[in-house]
């Protein structure tokens, strides 16, 4: 069996015309939409999704600030920009990207998010709903992994309930932007799940893990984490990994994933790759829970949502 590779990019495409009606309907309606992104310090991976988020607001149409704060920033510094933010009724969607100095209490700052704004679902308000299975936000990285996964059972003839009732979904990897909401979306769909952590590879256990799964999505942020002996024959591979590689000669960046895809190519049924797998789909969502988040700050206060002239609008 060699395995399909499915196509995120064309996934994307189909997601992003869609989020550019909801943009136009948005504009009919007199509502005002408003991404705002953080930055702190440097980090390739940030700064890499930052730059996509960015080309695809302003191809949609859809206003966005950029707040790009130096790696000395304070946790107090930044909890007031936060607070600006939230105050600030033209911003109706608020991401700061991770990782933060390790100065910075993560936790701290996505507790001091405003609900109603936080797009990625980190406030314990957020993950407590996503948990619950009544989101406000279903996070863009999970979102998109089973939007992929239910879109290709459709494709290949499978019926989801039926699929996901006799499967078992392994996680690789328990952020809490990532492995987490993902695990609370397979018990959703009534999959069994199993979510494993660095301590799985410590103790060479990781491949008694996976090995086990018919559904493997890995999100460690390891290069090559996962190769064919670590899978299942006929399982389906979701690779969420985003990892930048410098070649020692060019000295060009390019991004691989957590799996080692030619490896498991001969073994599984279907993999996405990387580039061009998750992290295009990531992307899109991102900008939909943006959009939905302004229908929402409309609907909470019907008059203080209007779009001002300081956005950069594309
Ligand atoms: N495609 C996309 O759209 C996106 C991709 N990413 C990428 O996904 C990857 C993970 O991101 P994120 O969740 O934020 O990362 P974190 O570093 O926050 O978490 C990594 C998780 O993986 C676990 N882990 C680390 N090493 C191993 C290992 N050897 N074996 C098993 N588990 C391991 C960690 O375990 P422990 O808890 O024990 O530390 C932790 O739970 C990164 O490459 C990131 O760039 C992230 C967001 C979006
Ligand atoms: N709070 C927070 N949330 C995140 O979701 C988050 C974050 N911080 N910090 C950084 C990581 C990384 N990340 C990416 C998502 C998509 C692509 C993506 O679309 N990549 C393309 C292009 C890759 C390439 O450049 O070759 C692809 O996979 O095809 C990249 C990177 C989100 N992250």
């Amino acid at each position: 069996m060699t395995a399909q590779l499915i196509d995120g990019r064309a996934r994307a495409e189909h997601l992003k015309a869609d989020v550019a009606r909801e943009v136009k309907q948005l504009t009919a309606d007199g509502i005002g939409c408003g991404l705002a992104t953080v930055i702190v310090g440097e980090d390739y991976r940030a700064a890499a999704y930052e730059g996509r988020l960015a080309r695809i607001a302003a191809e949609l149409g859809l206003p966005h600030r950029r707040l790009v704060l130096p790696a000395t920033t304070t946790q107090t510094d930044l909890l007031a920009q936060v607070r600006l933010l939230n105050d600030d009724p033209s911003v109706t969607g608020i991401l700061v990207l991770r990782p933060l100095p390790a100065h910075i209490s993560e936790a701290e700052v996505f507790r001091s998010l405003s609900p109603m704004k936080d797009i990625e679902a980190v406030h314990p308000e957020n993950a407590g709903l996503l948990a619950l299975g009544t989101p406000r936000y279903v996070p863009s990285t999970a979102a998109s992994v089973f939007h992929v996964l239910d879109e290709w059972l459709d494709s290949v003839g499978e019926d989801r309930p039926a699929f996901y009732h006799r499967s078992l979904v392994v996680v690789v990897g328990r952020s809490n932007n990532v492995g987490k909401p993902a695990v609370s979306l397979a018990y959703e769909r009534g999959a069994a799940v199993e979510s494993v952590d660095e301590w799985a590879s410590r103790t060479g256990r990781l491949g008694w893990h996976t090995r086990r799964a018919d559904v493997l999505i890995v999100a460690a942020g390891v290069p090559g984490l996962i190769r064919s002996e670590h899978v299942r024959a006929g399982a389906v591979v979701l690779d969420v990994g985003i990892n930048p590689m410098r070649d020692s000669n060019t000295g060009a960046v390019r991004m691989v994933g957590d799996v080692d895809t030619e490896d498991v190519l001969p073994r599984a049924r279907a993999v996405t790759p990387v580039p061009g797998g998750i992290g295009p789909v990531t992307d899109v969502w991102l900008l939909r829970n943006t959009v939905t988040a302004a229908r929402n700050a409309a609907q909470a206060q019907p008059s203080s949502v209007s779009a001002e002239k300081e956005w950069s609008r594309p």
